[in-house]
């Protein structure tokens, strides 16, 4: 009986959506200027990493074949054809750029409405809210208060927020309310307290999501997040894959923050993790205890929140190398008709000015023992992805998209 793993390198786009103009991003390209940065010599870093992007196993399932796809050219290193699996490139349809909207559309939900947003203002959130907040979670206040890079903010703030009590309240173009508050100061279960209440109060106005951002350190010097990090997420407006596979009666394991963003629907097993070793270990795991017929999602969110926010060439480089490096270990714990898939939720340029997301298609790589090498294109939706895995598990086909299989 097959099972499926979907692995979801959060943020590795490769370029080209045709809508990347309606966000500022035309040009970005995540995984393909990673390339190019490398292969110039600007992603070394002594002790880190040095030359050109060694990425020699996502390469043979096909990253440098969709990169040429999605946007005309191949990236400097990689090769034009797949020697293992099939590769594609997949388009969004979803209109956010965010997490919950990539991972919903690739589960098989596209997000039919547009989320909230807070304006690039200072103060950004509405008085009212912040009011109803601060008295319903009995706070001395809040600091913050615009968009912001959660590192910079709490390198900012974290030493008045742990004197005055005050949680840092901030946002960015994406649909979040996230609060960081120092994790013993202000105290790691308060900190998911108040984010519940600001869920309960953020929820109505189509705000995605309340992250809680814990941090730990003596001043602004030394103040490190840590991975006790917990998104509070609205939930999908339908059946996903994983209600879809868990109602059939089988396994869904959820890794990292696979859960959250699902607001734990369809979950049968949860595995955290924290760091892209710990990530994979807990993804080679679930293949060793997974039945028949089972549905393994991992997100790696390190590319996202480590590399591509930190605008960090050379650290994302080192962690897509990383990441290769265990693939080996990943493929030959496949079964002959388990079936492999790498995808992405959005872009994260590190190369392109600010800290947010960009607007791009990502790659589709599919690898099974049982499946010959091979294209599948451009892919109109990311549901072509759930409904794929769908097809390959045996349930019957969803709402959307198709399955490429
Ligand atoms: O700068 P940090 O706190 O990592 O925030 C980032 O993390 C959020 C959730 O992915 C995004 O909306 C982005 O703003
Ligand atoms: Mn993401
Ligand atoms: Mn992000």
């Amino acid at each position: 009986m097959p099972r499926a793993i979907l692995c979801i390198l959060d943020s590795v786009g490769i370029g080209g959506a045709p809508d990347a103009n309606l966000y500022g991003d035309v040009g970005s390209n995540t995984f393909g200027h990673i390339a190019e940065w490398a292969a110039a010599g600007k992603a070394d870093r002594a002790g880190l990493r040095a030359g050109p992007l060694d990425v020699p196993n996502l390469d043979a399932l096909g990253i440098g074949a969709a990169i040429q796809l999605s946007t005309g050219t191949l990236p400097p290193g990689l090769s034009a054809t797949a020697k293992g699996g099939r590769f594609g490139v997949g388009r969004e349809v979803s209109r956010g750029k965010d997490t919950p909207s990539g991972h919903w559309e690739i589960a098989g939900v596209p997000v039919p409405f547009d989320w909230g947003y807070f304006p690039q203002t200072e103060p950004t959130f509405p008085a009212d809210l912040i009011a109803e907040f601060v008295k319903r979670a009995k706070l001395p206040g809040i600091l913050g208060d615009k968009h912001a890079s959660g590192t910079d903010i709490i390198a900012a703030l974290g030493e008045e927020s742990v004197r005055t009590g005050k949680p840092i309240c901030y946002t960015s173009i994406d649909s979040v309310f996230q609060i960081a508050a120092h994790e013993s100061h202000f105290g790691l279960e308060r900190l998911y307290e108040i984010c519940e209440i600001a869920f309960e109060l953020t929820a109505p106005r189509m705000i995605g999501r309340v992250i809680a951002r814990p941090f730990i350190g003596d001043d602004a010097t030394s103040f490190k997040r840590t991975g006790n990090r917990r998104d509070f997420a609205i939930s999908p407006p339908e059946p996903t894959l994983l209600d879809r596979n868990q109602a059939a009666g089988n396994q869904v394991y959820a890794i990292g923050k696979i859960s959250d963003i699902y607001a734990g629907h369809g979950v049968t097993h949860k595995l955290k993790g924290t760091g892209l070793p710990q990530l994979m270990d807990n993804t080679l795991d679930a293949m060793e205890m997974a039945a028949d017929a089972a549905f393994i999602m991992t997100n790696f969110v390190d590319f996202d929140s480590e590399y591509g926010h930190r605008r960090d060439v050379p650290g994302y480089a080192a962690a897509l190398e990383y990441f290769d490096s265990r693939l080996p270990e990943l493929i030959s714990k496949l079964r002959h008709d388990d079936l492999l898939v790498l995808t992405a939720d959005h872009g994260n340029d590190p190369t392109w000015p600010g800290t947010d997301h960009t607007r791009e298609q990502v790659p589709i790589l599919i690898f099974s023992p049982s499946l010959g090498a091979g294209e599948i294109g451009i892919r109109p939706t990311l549901a072509d992805i759930g409904e794929s895995i769908a097809y390959w598990l045996g349930l019957a086909p969803g709402r959307h998209g198709k399955s490429f299989l």
